[in-house]
């Protein structure tokens, strides 16, 4: 398979990098990182060593591949979907490994080539051309409305064919929620509390997590997922316990002064909740608190614009 990664930083870096050792990858990213690739391949470290050489690109104009992953951070989807949808670019089929809710601006720009995907392996960049993977997940890709699908069996054969753990899964509208609601409950208030996710198990800190899932449930119902709060709030739970020693991602993001994915997680929960008529007030004192900060930080467009 033919396989284009569009963002090529940690988990695109290190899902690119392994599907080279079975399938031709180029990874479209940043220099220096797509420099250093280009001259000495990628190094791949941690639970994995490797060391391979897929094409390395910063456009993706007179590209063609049978699949493209999506690995940017959710605020740079748009962009993501712009660059694919382009008349330079020769796609079948695109995936988002991404957190957060990005396949709408997908499909709006991609149509019926967007399948919904989620991983769960932990990927760091340590320097240009280094990953590390901190930890060995799994993938899941299939139809972003749900059912059996032989294009998503394909791509996850490919996977399995490269040594990653990958399934096919007719039931993405309902794993992609409940991920979406674990996030909901465990990255904003990580971040904002400053804990590692451990501390979630433990009341105040549960109870707002909590409450944040469970709202991310009640959305997911009222989108026609069957997602109970109980459901929801157990895999809360079962993430806490599983990463108690991890800062999660919006942590490290706030901790690093980045940008967080906070508007395509709670706000989104939010977004959609407004929708179905539902108020989601512990999403939205969230969404509220991180976007200040982003903003007091210049790290969010000045116009309010949350995808850009
Ligand atoms: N890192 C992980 O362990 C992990 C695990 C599961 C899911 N995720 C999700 O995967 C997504 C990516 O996370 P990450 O940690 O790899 O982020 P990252 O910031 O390391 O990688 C994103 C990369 O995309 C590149 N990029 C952005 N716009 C681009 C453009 N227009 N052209 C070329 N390159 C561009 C950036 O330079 C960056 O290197 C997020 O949604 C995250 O939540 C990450
Ligand atoms: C599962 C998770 C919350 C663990 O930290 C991860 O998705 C993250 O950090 O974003």
């Amino acid at each position: 398979m033919d396989v284009l990664v569009f963002g090529a930083g940690a988990l695109g870096s290190l899902v690119g990098g392994l599907l080279a050792r079975e399938h031709a990858v180029t990874l479209v990213g940043r220099d220096p990182h797509v420099g250093r690739i280009r001259e000495d391949g990628l190094r791949i470290s941690g639970e994995f060593d490797a060391h391979v050489g897929p094409e390395a690109a910063s456009e993706v104009d007179g590209l063609s591949a049978d699949l493209a992953l999506v690995t940017v951070k959710a605020y740079d989807t748009a962009a993501a979907a712009a660059a694919l949808s382009g008349e330079g670019v020769d796609i079948d089929l695109v995936c988002s490994l991404q957190n957060g809710l990005t396949e709408g601006e997908l499909r709006a720009a991609l149509g019926d080539r967007v399948l919904a995907g989620t991983a769960t392996y932990g990927a760091e960049l340590v320097d240009p051309g280094r990953v590390r993977c901190t930890g060995v997940g799994r993938v899941h890709v299939g139809e972003l409305d749900g059912g059996e699908s032989d294009r998503a069996e394909r791509v996850a054969a490919a996977f399995r064919e490269a040594g990653l753990d990958c399934e096919a899964d007719p039931g993405m509208p309902r794993r992609r929620w409940e991920k979406l609601a674990v996030n909901a409950g465990i990255n904003a208030v990580s971040a904002l509390a400053r804990v590692r996710n451990g501390a979630l198990a433990e009341p105040p800190a549960a109870d707002v997590a909590e409450r944040a899932t469970r709202e991310a449930a009640r959305v997911a119902r009222a989108e026609g997922v069957d997602l109970t709060g109980g459901d929801a709030r157990a895999a809360l739970r079962t993430v806490v316990g599983e990463t108690a020693g991890n800062r999660s991602s919006m942590f490290q993001d706030v901790r690093a002064e980045r940008r967080t994915e906070v508007d395509a997680i709670n706000g989104a929960v939010v977004e959609r909740g407004r929708k179905h008529g539902l108020e989601t007030p512990t999403n939205r004192t969230l969404a509220e608190l991180l976007g200040a900060w982003e903003t007091a930080r210049g790290l969010r467009p000045a116009d309010g614009d949350r995808n850009r």
